[in-house]
């Protein structure tokens, strides 16, 4: 199983590496590491087990966070309790397609379990999106999103091009708001 020692951190050259398409049919590596990311997702927001084994809850997971530069990574957004997750899906080979031309911003910034600081300011980024990506059968989807779960997954396809959160942060005014950017609680 995934660990937190296994997540790779800012400083290593994979989190700033253009992550490789994956290639279909998906071999059975491609697939055990699809499903052990999802896994360490599950398990980061299962308070028993990410008590057990001290994991940060997380709510995506890039391949290249667990050193491997493959375009794909995990995405777990919860529903409340006892309810459905908002978003559960492993994207390959994503791209953003279409987008809104407003913006959005968590209000609390951001932060990633790759950078182990906490990097105030906002994280602008497309209040909306259509992401064009393939399942296990290399079949192509495409996936609406808009709010928090855009966000996610803005912040997933960014880990496969060598992007961290903190790279779209104002360094002059991190609290600057850009006029067409709205704020997600
Ligand atoms: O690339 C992927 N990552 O780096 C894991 C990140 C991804 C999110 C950061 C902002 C948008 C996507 C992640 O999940 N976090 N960032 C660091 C610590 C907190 C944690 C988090 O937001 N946890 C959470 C939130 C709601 C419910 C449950 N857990
Ligand atoms: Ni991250």
């Amino acid at each position: 199983m995934i660990l937190m020692k296994d997540i790779v951190r800012d400083g290593h050259s994979v989190l700033r590496a253009q992550a490789a398409k994956v290639e279909f049919p998906l071999t059975d590596e491609d697939k055990k590491l699809a499903a052990e990311m999802m896994t360490f997702l599950e398990n980061s927001q299962n308070p028993e087990i990410a008590e057990k084994h001290q994991l940060r809850a997380g709510v995506g997971l890039a391949a290249p966070q667990v050193g491997v530069s493959k375009q794909m990574s995990a995405v777990l957004v919860p529903g409340g309790d006892d309810e459905e997750p908002v978003l559960k899906t492993v994207l390959i080979n994503p791209t953003i397609i279409a987008h809104s031309v407003k913006n959005a911003a968590l209000s609390e910034g951001e932060g990633c379990l790759s950078v182990d600081r906490d990097i105030p300011g906002y994280v602008p980024r497309h209040e909306r999106i259509t992401i064009r990506y393939q399942d296990f059968d290399g079949n192509i989807l495409k996936l609406k999103l808009k709010d928090y779960p855009a966000i996610v997954c803005q912040h997933e396809i960014d880990h496969l091009h060598g992007i961290l959160f903190y790279d779209h942060i104002n360094s002059t005014n991190p609290f600057e708001l850009p006029e067409n950017t709205v704020l997600l609680e």
